[in-house]
This record gives structure tokens, C-alpha cells and sequence, in this order.
């Protein structure tokens, strides 16, 4: 359409610019990729070095960069685009939301998410199905999702089959009323199983802090599934005397490295054709992405401002809290003070904007316990 005749991938993250080849991405090359997993270009955290990313840019004479990946990549992009126009370059800069965590703000979604979502259902399952076939069988299921549950939270409200979903904005607690070992003890002696979604940095307030950070500069977590799984066997072998099954289930790796589903692909295309469209029509420093179901151009600048996390106080979450009937861990005076927070001026999000005030009364979900300190 534009008579493009040379697209160039960069191999292996951001220091794939100034440290290795470039593969010719002709037609025959991506014909297949979306059946396969991964990428073809090869991945890395770390290496952003900005200057000779930009040398690189200019050597070889590309004129349009188009980057893919998380909310630490848009980051990186935006970087890269602030130093191109500090340069002067006539050089387009845009970006590709691809992530399985969801946790790139103002958009819908990002591509990569439902995919995720959807083979998380094949590890609760089993989870499931592990826990229904034994005695006071309980099954725990690690997902991915550093400083966001959104992948846990919907796995959780797609499947139905889970009790119990830790997610890292919503702080827990273990013993005592309303804590999750009496939540458990209950959800086992009314139905003889349950099944427990924790998303990998869920809790770790309650383990010791790691100092230690990944080459991007992301805090290394510890095993929170490892760590739940040997607490809640202690508790009941120890102070309950009471016998318990667990099988814990990983499948983090094995639900990023699976191809996109229909969804997702159809999403991908869209994306690619309108980063295209946006970068030929002459806009840079911006991010492609669907908004409440439209596609738009975002600037890297509103991007980049704040980090998409899961909103607990509301209405998704609600939804979670009713359909899995676990406690919210939380008492009226934080949510109230969480609400006042997310409500604020400009910052009204779009499940909030559904109302205005005056159309609500003062409603704290039904389910929060207010006598927890
Ligand atoms: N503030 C920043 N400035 C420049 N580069 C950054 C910044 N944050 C992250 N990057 C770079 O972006 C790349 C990707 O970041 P990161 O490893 O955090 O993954 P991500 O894009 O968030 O994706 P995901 O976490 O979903 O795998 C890395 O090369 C990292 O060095
Ligand atoms: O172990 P790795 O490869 O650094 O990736 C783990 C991280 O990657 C992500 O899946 C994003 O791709 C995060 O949810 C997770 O914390």
C-alpha cells in the first residue's frame, strides 16, 4: 500500500540496535509467526543505552521504528523518541502494547492478555479437577503478574471454579478472623475442596523483601505459590491437626510461550495496521491502542504517566469478591479512602464515570470486613 520494499527486525530487545544483526522481515518470513509462540526476533531486559540506540538508528537510515513489547518497553520508546527530536531526526517513533500482564494504562487491553487468559483456564482446571478427586484437596495455581493481577482476576471470573484470588493490589492477611487460613478451613469443611489463584506478586509484603532487581531494573520476586503453598500445610498440620491435599500448579512459562489465540490475532492485526497508518500519516511519539473499543494514537508522554493496576475498589473486583465469596481483606475505612483516591478530580476512571456521585449512595461492597484493624 505505502510501496515499502525493506522492513528491518532488530534481533534480541534494545541491545539488539548497536550489539547484533538485523533480519529482513519480507512477507515469506512473517508469514506464519502468529501460529507459533515467542518471537521470532528474540527478546532481553536491560541494554537500553539510548545514544547508541539512536547512532544505531541514524548508521543504518531507518526512518520509522516501530517497538513492541510492555509497559518498561513503552518506556524505553518514549526515550528513544525524546532523544530523536532532541537530535532533530525525521524519524518516526511508535509503539506496540504487547504484553500478557495487561499493565499498560489507557488502553483496552493489550495484545497478548486474552491469550494468557485463557490458558490460565487449562491450569485451574486442573487444579480443579486435582482437588475435586481428594479429601479437603486444595489447589493453588501461580500466575503471572508482577505489580498487576489483571491476568488472575480474569482467569478467576472466566473459570468459576476458584474460591480464592491474591492478587498483588489487594494486601492479605493469614491468621486470625477474617484472614485466609480460616477462609480455607471453612471453604473445606463446607465443600471438601477449593481452588486458590495467587498472582506472582501477590503477598510480598508478608515475605522477606528481595533486594535483588532483573536487567530492566524489575525487583526479583520470591516464589509467593511456594511459599502460601508450604505456610497453609504448616497451619493445618501444625495447628489444625487437620489433614489437607495441596497440589500446586505453576504454569506461568507454559501460558507465555503459547501462540495468540483468534482474539488476540485479530487484534494484532488491527494494531499493526493502524501503527502503520499512524506512523505513514506522519505522527510519532505515540502508542497504538484500542480505547473503549475504538482505535487511537496515544502519546507516549500519557502512556507512560502512571502504572494500569487492578482497582480494588472497583466494580471488576466486586464482581470478583461476589463471585468467589472470599473475604476482601479489607475494612471500610480503606476502601473509602481508596475510593477517595481513584475518584479524584480528572483521575475518575471509566467504570466510575458510568455514575456520577449524585447518582450513588455511599455504597461499600457488602462483603468487606469492617472488623479487621
Ligand atoms: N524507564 C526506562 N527507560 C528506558 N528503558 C527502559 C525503561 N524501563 C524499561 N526499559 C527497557 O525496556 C525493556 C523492556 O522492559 P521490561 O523488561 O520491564 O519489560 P516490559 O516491556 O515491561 O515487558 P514485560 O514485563 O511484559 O515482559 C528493557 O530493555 C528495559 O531496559
Ligand atoms: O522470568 P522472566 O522471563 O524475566 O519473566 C517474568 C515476568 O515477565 C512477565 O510475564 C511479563 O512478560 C511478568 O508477568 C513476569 O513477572
Amino acid at each position: 500500500m505505502y510501496g515499502v520494499t525493506r522492513v528491518l527486525g532488530i534481533e534480541g530487545g534494545y541491545k539488539g540496535f548497536y550489539a547484533r544483526n538485523t533480519i529482513p522481515l519480507t512477507p515469506k518470513v512473517v508469514n506464519d509467526i502468529h501460529k507459533r509462540g515467542g518471537t521470532i526476533l528474540g527478546t532481553s531486559r536491560g541494554g537500553h543505552d539510548t545514544s547508541k540506540i539512536v547512532h544505531s538508528i541514524q548508521d543504518r537510515g531507518i526512518n520509522q521504528v516501530y517497538i513492541i513489547g510492555g509497559d518498561g518497553t513503552q518506556k524505553g520508546a518514549s526515550v528513544i523518541f525524546e532523544e530523536i527530536r532532541r537530535r532533530g531526526l525525521k524519524v518516526v517513533v511508535a509503539g506496540i502494547p504487547k504484553t500478557i500482564d495487561n499493565d499498560i494504562p489507557v488502553i483496552d487491553r493489550s495484545f497478548g492478555f486474552d491469550t494468557a487468559v485463557e490458558e490460565a483456564q487449562r491450569a485451574i482446571n486442573a487444579a480443579h479437577v486435582e482437588a475435586e478427586s481428594v479429601e479437603n484437596g486444595i489447589g493453588l495455581v501461580k500466575l503471572m503478574g508482577r505489580y498487576s493481577g489483571f491476568i488472575a482476576m480474569y482467569a478467576t471470573l472466566a473459570s468459576r471454579d476458584v474460591d480464592c484470588c491474591l492478587i498483588p493490589e489487594s494486601p492479605f492477611y493469614l491468621d486470625g478472623k477474617g484472614g485466609l487460613y480460616e477462609y480455607i478451613e471453612k471453604q473445606l469443611k463446607e465443600n471438601g475442596h477449593m481452588v486458590i489463584v495467587i498472582a506472582e506478586g501477590a503477598g510480598q509484603e508478608l515475605l522477606s523483601e528481595s533486594m535483588q532487581q532483573d536487567a530492566s531494573g524489575n525487583k526479583l520476586l520470591q516464589d509467593v505459590g511456594l511459599w502460601i503453598s508450604q505456610g497453609i500445610k504448616d497451619y493445618f498440620s501444625k495447628q489444625k491437626k487437620m489433614t489437607i491435599n495441596l497440589k500446586y500448579i505453576d504454569p506461568t512459562y507454559m501460558i507465555r510461550a503459547v501462540p495468540g489465540n483468534a482474539a488476540d490475532n485479530v487484534y494484532c492485526t488491527l494494531l499493526a495496521q493502524s501503527v502503520v497508518h499512524g506512523a505513514m500519516a506522519g505522527y510519532t511519539g505515540f502508542t497504538s491502542g484500542l480505547v473503549n473499543g475504538r482505535q487511537t494514537y496515544i502519546p507516549f508522554y500519557r502512556i507512560n504517566e502512571k502504572q494500569h493496576k487492578v482497582v480494588i475498589t472497583d466494580r471488576m473486583w466486586a464482581r470478583l469478591l461476589s463471585s468467589t465469596n472470599q473475604p476482601s481483606f479489607i475494612s471500610n475505612k480503606e476502601v473509602i479512602e481508596d475510593r477517595k483516591e481513584h475518584i479524584s478530580g480528572e483521575e475518575k476512571n471509566e467504570e466510575t464515570q458510568l455514575l456520577d456521585d449524585e447518582n450513588c449512595a455511599d455504597v461499600v461492597p457488602e462483603n468487606v470486613d469492617d472488623s479487621h484493624p
